[in-house]
């Protein structure tokens, strides 16, 4: 049987994307030109907000000062599983050297980006956990200056938890600016910042834009747009559970898919019917996000064998993957695509996203196919380095100095050559690339 779609999604991630970058490249250009008081024009117009945008100290500790304790005890939770699960990736990369032949030794080096800019969205829901995720990931790397900027609420400014958060994770400054101009004031290095030498951090399909624009002048972590979520479940699934995992990251938005791809259609309808009704269940805004994502662009995908299941996942290269399926180490060891996997009912995406330890700042709309989240590697430059004795180098001087001729490069064969006569004066040497 070929596969089935059960449910199948009238729009996809690229359905508004033509439109999205003529905004952000038009804003983009007029920040560049107009500088701080054009970001702060747009911070008015987008955001109604007319505060002051670069927090002083006091502001942080005042808004710090608003946090119950319990929620502290919470964000100082999860920061310390955050942190410790990337001093583990960390440790994961390491400087080396290796003598590839007598005497010419090569070796590779890792450097922190200097200045990092975290983006921690904050549009809809108040992301405390994103600024957890980015600002101690880019300290942990080691970079020595962290921006962690937000968008402000009307007359309000940043919420108070995302303050403390960046503040606790080790966040330099903190900039109440949200969208395209925060994005843009921390890379143009305008209200008296360094500018960022590199991006992170999830947000809106305007958020991602501007990073995938200005990308190449700034380094930027990935595509992390509008999340999306597969579940992946088998017979033995619960029904119930399966809707509500569904439901829980629909809710992000109306632009974020939720997919379900199953060997069992009862189990399939069984969920159909529970998802609209738990979604009523939500509060608003919640419900109309999670209603428009399901309506929009869920889809529900009937297979036949588990194998099928674990392609049609691929194809789909979701950023959460979470697998209600017996013998998870069959499916740990055959799927490829996607940001994070979460292996049977006992974890769940919630758990990622807000505490658990790996980092929830995944790759969407796809991009899992060709890069895994946001780690301590996307902050650390792994740079490579050589060194020859006189005698080391003869063998590659000859080789290179070959290699430049057969390519038409004579200015590179001199640079080899110059050398062969410096240290082997008197000796002969074949440097054409004739026979
Ligand atoms: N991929 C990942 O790892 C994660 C992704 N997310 C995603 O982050 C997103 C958060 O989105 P939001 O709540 O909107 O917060 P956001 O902070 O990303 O965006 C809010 C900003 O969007 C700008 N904006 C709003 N309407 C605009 C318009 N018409 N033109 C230009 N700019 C406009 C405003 O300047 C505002 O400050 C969601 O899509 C969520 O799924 C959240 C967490 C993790
Ligand atoms: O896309 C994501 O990673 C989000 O689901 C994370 S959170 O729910 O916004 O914390
Ligand atoms: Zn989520």
């Amino acid at each position: 049987m070929p596969r089935q779609y059960l449910k199948k999604a009238p729009l996809s991630a690229a359905s508004d994307a033509s439109e999205t970058h003529a905004t952000v490249r038009t804003i983009l250009e007029e920040i560049e030109a107009g500088g701080d008081a054009k970001a702060l024009e747009y911070a008015r117009r987008f955001d109604r907000y007319e505060g002051s945008v670069l927090m002083s100290e006091q502001e942080i500790e005042a808004a710090c000062a608003q946090v119950p304790a319990k929620l502290r005890r919470d964000i100082d939770l999860a920061h310390d599983n955050v942190r410790r699960f990337a001093e583990l990736q960390k440790s994961t990369l390491t400087e080396a050297e290796i003598e590839l032949s007598p005497g010419y030794v090569t070796g590779q080096k890792v450097i922190p980006v200097a200045t990092a800019g975290c983006y921690v969205p904050g549009g809809r829901y108040s992301h405390v956990a994103s600024a957890i995720m980015t600002v101690t990931t880019a300290r942990v790397a080691g970079c020595s200056h962290v921006t962690a900027c937000s968008p402000p609420r009307p007359g309000q400014g940043i919420a108070p938890a995302i303050v403390y958060a960046a503040q606790l994770c080790g966040a330099d400054r903190i900039l109440a600016m949200g969208g395209v101009q925060g994005v843009a004031a921390m890379t143009f290095g305008l209200f008296g910042l360094p500018p960022a030498h590199i991006l992170a951090g999830p947000g809106n399909q305007f958020v991602a834009e501007a990073k995938r624009i200005l990308f190449g002048r700034v380094g930027i972590d990935m595509i992390a747009g509008p999340t999306d979520s597969l579940v992946l479940a088998d017979t033995g699934a619960d029904a119930e559970v399966v809707a509500t995992d569904l439901v829980s990251q629909a809710e992000h938005g109306y632009n974020s898919p939720v997919w379900l791809v199953t060997d069992d259609r009862a189990l399939a309808e069984r969920v159909i019917a529970r998802v609209p009704e738990l979604i009523e269940d939500l509060p608003q805004p919640n419900r109309d996000n999670a209603a428009a994502a399901w309506r929009d662009y869920a889809e529900v995908v009937l297979c036949d064998t588990r194998e099928e299941m674990a392609a049609c996942s691929d194809e789909y290269a979701p950023e959460h993957l979470t697998v209600q399926a017996a013998d998870p180490d069959w499916w740990l060891g055959r799927l490829r695509c996607y940001g994070s996997l979460f292996l049977g009912e006992e974890t769940t995406v919630t758990y990622g996203d807000k505490a658990s330890g790996p980092n929830h700042v995944l790759p969407t709309s796809g991009a899992a196919r060709y890069t895994g989240g946001l780690s301590v590697h996307k902050f650390m430059k792994v740079v490579t380095w050589q060194r020859a004795s006189r005698e080391a180098s003869r063998a590659v001087a000859e080789a290179s100095a070959r290699i430049s001729r057969l390519e038409g490069m004579e200015g590179h064969a001199r640079a080899a050559d110059i050398r062969l006569a410096k240290y082997f004066p008197g000796r002969n040497f074949d440097l054409s690339c004739d026979e």
